[in-house]
């Protein structure tokens, strides 16, 4: 058969692909395209799903929190899945301008429901985390408005809440420069108080104090809460908020004095370049004095600096307020990939065929379990942890409200730590997800690639994870430091205990013994405490303290590491203590927490080891126990991840289809791409047949 040949056979199969909804056994002879009878409707995962043993209705309520949430969430996942207006199948094929103006669009109409079916503030963010492109609004709701209300006096918030809120204003979250980023207190843009006029006059001095990275300042922002090192009679009082206005809110022109545009394209297509990255210069910009953030120190119109009693370290709240929903997303971000990864492992066979029979699903493979399971595990781990996270974060919230500060050093330790170790393990584990998938996860189609180019970057935004883990470390060594006078609470309450977890080893015989929530707790805080302390002891050594942080920085990050885990290995078995309904439903959610930790364990089992807690004997039936557990979660594997409650339109995958008819979708996607548009590429004349038709001189060639 001739090139025509082939090109007949495709566009055939192509339109009997796009018209029919029942395709026939196509065979062509030569080419190995044999496809089997493939049905649309037909659930190709059926037999999977009758294997539950759990509710799966009440999986889908245990994983949303509550009925209420899982109810709103539902009807805002399918109110963006039915509407044509949020197609994004098409997205990474697009160019910048196109790709924004599209991001404009879907805002607008997102904009547009939530006005028109007055939507809760919470359905609003549901309706855009489901719209799936990030945008400008991202940061206006998630980033500007929280800056203002945890830094705003009431009468400023007062003023500037209700224009955000209506989006008569637009804002971003400028506070990163070209030059300074992780080290805040290092950034160059200045306002200066002019007592003459009684205003700030914003000036970036240097190319690297230019603002860089805020997200919809690019294009979209018409104010910014702008970070500057404040000014007063001449000298620095320290990094503050401003409001300010940066275009016209006539004709969106940039205002006297002030540069700004977007920073480029950035990693992959379509993903994050849907945002408008940029950068921001002032030449000398005057706002009024009522446009500092003065909740935590005001400037009087005398030019005086007066502080509140409320603690410098407020300035950061927003950071941790951000960095509490990015704990959130992961556990979103992570349960996508391994939706995908899941059933599309279920419907994919390699190999073990015997007499004619069907090849083995890949998901039977150990290896593949042992690689997808614990993915899975870590995503449940994570959603309780965030939602712990979130308690913990309302409740400091309450607490400051209330001029009580105690919690804020835990709440920042622990919204560090947890983005760090949350974003870091989703960041690999959508890449694991993508090998799981083999090939066909390097598609685009797949929906794998889009999905890590936006979400890598959670590594590095709302701070670089090793400078945040850092954080945890300052946190655990002040907390060792001073157990001999000050009783350690909340998540640090393990080091009150700290004697008995340096002096007794771990007490498990045999596989089973794993299966005890406090043997796990127990083997997680003496890992945890023996690595601080140690930590603790060798900073002694040091005269001088920074010198000795520096110089045990890695290890220091390796215990806040061991910390963190623990945390979330806690809050795990935690959750599990409540009353969690549904038959099957929480002895489920126990086997997915012994596999998070043991895996956890087995991974780490040098920190186990070195420590002195774990004999090799007892990590090795750690691993015996893991090998078990897989085989416990492998018949509920496909409904575990369909309790994640994802439509097809959020998914965004050919491989994650929830009736897992991959195969034809996958064909049908191909012919689509607009290369195959025409049977001869564009270029074939210019640059392809003269290379055929040369008339070779050097006859060797
Ligand atoms: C396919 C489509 C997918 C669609 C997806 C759709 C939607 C996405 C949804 C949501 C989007 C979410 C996010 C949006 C994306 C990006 C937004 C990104 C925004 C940003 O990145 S904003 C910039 C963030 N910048 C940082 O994080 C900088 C990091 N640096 C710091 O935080 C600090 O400078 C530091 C490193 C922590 C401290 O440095 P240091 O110089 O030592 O500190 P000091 O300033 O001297 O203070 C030390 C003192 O303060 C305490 N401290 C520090 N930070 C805090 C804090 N945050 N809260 C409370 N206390 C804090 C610290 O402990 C010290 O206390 P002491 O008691 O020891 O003195
Ligand atoms: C997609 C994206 C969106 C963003 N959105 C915004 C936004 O809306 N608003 C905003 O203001 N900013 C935003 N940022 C900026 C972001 O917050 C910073 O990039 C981030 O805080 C990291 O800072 P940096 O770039 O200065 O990294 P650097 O600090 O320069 O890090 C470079 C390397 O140095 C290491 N390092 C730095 N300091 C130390 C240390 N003390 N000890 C050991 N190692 C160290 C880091 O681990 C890293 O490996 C965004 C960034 C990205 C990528």
């Amino acid at each position: 058969m001739g090139l025509s040949g082939i090109s007949l056979l495709t566009t055939t199969y192509s339109l009997i692909l796009q018209h029919q909804s029942l395709l026939l056994c196509l065979r062509a002879k030569g080419f190995g395209l044999d496809l089997k009878k493939d049905m649309e409707g037909v659930d190709y995962l059926s037999d999977e799903r009758k294997k539950a043993q759990f509710d799966v209705e009440a999986m889908k309520i245990a994983w949303a929190g509550s009925l209420e949430a899982f109810q709103l969430s539902d009807r805002m996942a399918k109110l963006v899945a039915n509407d044509p207006a949020f197609e994004k199948f098409t997205r990474p094929m697009l160019g910048r301008k196109e790709l924004i103006k599209n991001t404009l669009r879907k805002a607008a109409h997102g904009w547009k429901l939530i006005v028109d079916l007055r939507l809760t503030e919470e359905e609003a963010k549901w309706l855009r985390l489901y719209i799936d492109e990030p945008a400008y609004t991202d940061l206006h709701w998630g980033m500007f408005i929280p800056a203002i209300e945890g830094q705003g006096t009431e009468e400023q918030k007062k003023k500037w809440l209700p224009l955000a809120k209506k989006m008569q204003i637009i804002g971003c979250y400028a506070q990163t420069e070209l030059g300074h980023g992780s080290n805040v207190q290092g950034l160059e843009t200045t306002a200066t108080f002019d007592p003459q006029t009684d205003e700030f006059i914003m000036h970036s001095p240097t190319l690297t104090s230019s603002k860089w990275w805020p997200g919809g300042l690019g294009k979209a922002s018409t104010h910014a809460v702008v970070y500057a090192r404040l000014i007063v009679g001449g000298e620095f009082h320290g990094v503050h908020g401003f409001i300010v206005q940066l275009r016209s809110l006539d004709d969106h022109s940039p205002l006297p004095g002030v540069t700004v545009g977007d920073i480029g394209m950035k990693f992959g297509n379509g993903a994050y370049n849907t945002m408008d990255n940029g950068v921001l210069r002032f030449d000398h910009v005057r706002i009024p004095r009522d446009q500092m953030l003065m909740r935590v120190s005001q400037v009087t119109r005398e030019g005086k600096i007066m502080q509140s009693d409320v603690p410098r370290q407020l300035i950061y709240g927003t950071m941790v307020y951000v960095r509490q929903t990015i704990v959130a997303d992961a556990s979103k971000a992570l349960s996508r990939a391994v939706c995908i990864a899941t059933r599309y492992s279920a419907i994919r066979r390699q190999f073990g065929s015997r007499n004619g029979g069907p090849e083995t699903q890949v998901i039977d493979y150990k290896t593949q379990q042992s690689r997808l399971f614990p993915l899975l595990a870590s995503a449940y781990a994570f959603r309780f942890v965030g939602e712990w996270l979130k308690w913990l974060y309302t409740d400091v919230k309450e607490r400051l409200a209330a001029n009580d500060f105690s919690t804020l050093p835990e709440a920042h330790a622990c919204t560090a730590g947890l983005k760090s170790l949350t974003t870091s393990f989703t960041a690999d584990g959508i890449e694991e997800c993508r090998k799981l998938c083999g090939g066909h996860g390097y598609l685009v189609s797949s929906g794998l690639p889009e999905l890590f180019a936006v979400y890598i970057p959670a590594c590095t935004y709302e701070g670089d994870n090793v400078v945040l883990l850092l954080q945890v470390a300052r946190f655990l060594v002040k907390t060792v430091s001073e157990l001999g006078y000050k009783k350690p609470v909340g998540t640090t309450a393990y080091m009150g205990r700290v004697a008995s977890l340096m002096q007794n080893n771990c007490a498990v015989q045999t596989a089973e013994g794993w299966l005890n929530p406090g043997a796990v707790v127990e083997a997680f805080e003496s890992r945890a405490a023996r690595m601080a302390v140690r930590c603790g002891q060798q900073l002694a050594k040091y005269e001088n303290p920074e010198e000795g942080f520096a110089e045990l920085s890695a290890d220091l990050v390796e215990a806040s590491i061991a910390h963190c885990q623990l945390i979330v290995v806690s809050k795990f078995i935690e959750k599990l203590q409540q009353d969690i309904p549904g038959k099957g439903v929480k002895q489920t959610l126990e086997v997915l927490c012994y596999v998070y930790a043991l895996f956890l364990l087995h991974k780490h089992q040098g920190d186990f080891l070195a420590t002195g807690y774990l004999t090799p004997k007892q990590a090795s039936l750690a691993n015996d126990q893991l090998r078990t557990l897989y085989s416990k979660v492998r018949p509920n594997a496909i409904t575990l991840v369909d309790s994640f409650n994802y439509t097809d339109h959020y998914l965004g995958s050919i491989l994650g289809r929830y009736d897992g008819n991959v195969y034809p979708k996958l064909y049908e996607a191909a012919w689509k791409d607009p290369l195959n548009d025409s049977d001869v590429v564009d270029g074939f004349y210019e640059y392809v047949q003269p290379i055929l038709k040369q008339k070779l001189r050097t006859a060797k060639l």
